[in-house]
């Protein structure tokens, strides 16, 4: 194969873009042109200089003398192919053994590096998977892990700076006429089905070790056109279950039916609509990558958001009683009461963002508070027992081990078990998003965007402080939190863009309002925020 770098001449790229690529934990940017306003930002390069920048992170971890193996898979975006390749020669061209798995899941990423089998070259020391979740078919990106979970986000920027010098090399090179193509033998394995047949060995495991724990249960998936669809033939079916209607199971980058997300309100209506056109048991949906899914029940009831958490804190809670739960911060106070007053655990709400969550439920155990599940109303949903992993597949597979034992226990069979298992958790009347936008090119006061964010947060909580009818959440840990008329809101700075969200949950549309009133008249004065969605609400 030759090298990605060495069809064209290699534009200059400054190491200030390769910052901008991260997003987080993980690295984000354009792979595809045709965008109006979206130059390319992922190009081979670029990503040729990731890959060996991941490498030279990861013999700098292990200060090894041994030659390092690294796994690929990607997602089912257009230009994953082409990413693949550029990975490809980065990590050769860095001296790594190259596994690629082609069609995968993130969490199935993360497992390579844990699973012991030589004839599959596993364990590996490195894995990256190509992704960028959700987002439009124009995008693409990169998550990495080592046998410690996935990277966080000092590693995720060491990796950029490396990049950016090896870049620096490559276009050197280029730009003196020598040959940059270096020779790449791949090793293509079929580690999904290792993977998946992992879950059918749990399922079965759960079920006091029968073959066909799901025999009789109809469930259908909704894969998205991501890379969901193995779960049907590789996991569900050896299971026994019938599958018909299953929907979007085949992989296609443009996500032609809709976004492979259960945050998506047309994706959730997707699999509903399935699962009541085919009077199935129970309904699947996993996002591209699957690492976050939701379900739905037999009448239509979605278990997604804080429903989803709380369906899993009551399986977790009957397995582990007590122990304490980590969320995100726009979880509802219903949820709070749910888990410590009917479920008997402790509701840790933390900050938004995965790596957050999980990560304060790893320090909670290493400080000696029993923590067994991090989860966001994303889908992002983590178990102790799962190695801190944020699995969607491993999620479903914990619904799946319910519905097969309350079977084999008389305690009932389909759906409505799970049903119970959140009878009493309170929802909120009106539940809504605003997120409103700072505008950059504004005049932020000499500041960042976080700066100026941070001061709309400051003269909001100065204003929450001097309103009797309202009270600050006395514990929290991002942006400000507060309860008022009935319901609460919360108004955070975004974890990546120059947005400030605000939830408001309230029992009725106008304690709602009154809410976001409040909000509005405390950061009026801040020009550079966008508070037209804002005003819309309190004017509806
Ligand atoms: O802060 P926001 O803009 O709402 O984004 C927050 C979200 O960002 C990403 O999508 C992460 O994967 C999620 O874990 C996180 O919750």
């Amino acid at each position: 194969m030759a090298a990605a770098s060495s069809a064209t001449a290699i534009p200059f790229v400054e190491k200030s873009d390769f910052l901008k690529l991260q997003n987080g934990s993980d690295i984000r940017g354009v792979a595809v042109d045709g965008v109006e306003g979206e130059p390319l930002t992922l190009t081979e390069p670029v990503t040729e200089a990731i890959a060996a920048g991941f490498a030279g992170w990861l013999k700098k971890k292990y200060d090894s003398s041994k030659r390092l193996r690294v796994s690929i898979g990607h997602d089912s975006r257009i230009s994953a192919q082409k990413l693949q390749d550029a990975v490809s020669q980065g990590l050769a061209r860095a001296g790594v053994e190259v596994i690629q798995y082609g069609l995968a899941s993130t969490p199935a990423m993360f497992n390579s590096t844990l699973t012991v089998d030589e004839e599959f070259s596993c364990p590996v020391d490195g894995s990256i998977m190509i992704t960028a979740s959700h987002l439009p078919y124009n995008r693409n990106g990169f998550k990495f892990f080592t046998r410690a979970g996935g990277l966080g986000k000092p590693d995720i920027k060491d990796i950029l700076e490396r990049a950016a010098e090896i870049y620096k090399n490559i276009a050197n090179e280029d730009s003196k006429g020598a040959e940059t193509a270096v020779s790449l033998s791949v090793k293509r394995v079929d580690y999904m089905s290792i993977y998946a047949s992992n879950l059918v060995a749990a399922v079965r495991r759960a079920a006091g070790n029968i073959e066909k724990p799901l025999e009789g249960f109809h469930i259908v998936v909704d894969a998205g056109n991501g890379a969901g669809g193995f779960f049907v033939g590789k996991v569900l079916e050896p299971l026994g279950a019938i599958t018909s209607g299953s929907q979007f199971l085949e992989p296609d980058g443009l996500f032609p039916n809709h976004i492979p997300n259960p945050e998506d309100k047309t994706a959730m209506k997707a699999i509903t609509k399935a699962v009541l056109d085919n009077r199935a048991d129970l309904g699947i949906i996993f996002d591209t990558d699957v690492d976050r899914s939701a379900a739905v029940d037999s009448s239509g009831r979605e278990f997604n958001r804080n429903r989803l958490i709380a369906l899993m804190s009551a399986i977790v809670l009957e397995e582990h009683p007590g122990t304490t739960i980590v969320t995100d911060s726009v979880t509802s106070d219903g949820l709070t009461t749910f888990i410590e007053k009917k479920l008997g655990g402790k509701h840790h709400r933390f900050k938004r963002g995965y790596k957050n969550v999980i990560d304060e439920a790893i320090r909670l155990n290493s400080v000696g508070e029993e923590a067994h599940l991090a989860i966001e109303t994303s889908g992002h949903g983590a178990l102790k027992e799962n190695h801190w992993l944020d699995d969607g597949a491993y999620l479903m597979v914990k619904l799946l081990n319910k519905l097969a034992s309350a079977r084999t226990s008389g305690q009932g069979s389909g759906s409505k078990v799970l049903t119970d298992m959140v009878e009493g958790l309170e929802e909120p009347a009106v539940a809504v998003e605003l997120r409103l936008k700072i505008d950059n090119q504004s005049d932020l006061i000499g500041g960042s965007f976080r700066d100026y964010g941070e001061a709309v947060l400051k003269q909001l909580e100065n204003t929450v402080d001097s309103d009797a009818k309202l009270l600050k959440a006395p514990v929290n840990y991002e942006g400000v939190r507060v309860s008022g008329y009935g319901g609460w809101f919360l108004l955070r700075l975004s974890l990546h863009d120059p947005v400030l969200p605000l939830n408001i949950e309230a029992p009725s549309n106008e304690a709602a309002v009154k809410l976001a009133h409040d909000v509005l008249n405390a950061v009026k004065e801040f020009t550079a925020l966008d508070t037209s969605a804002l005003t819309k609400f309190v004017g509806a």
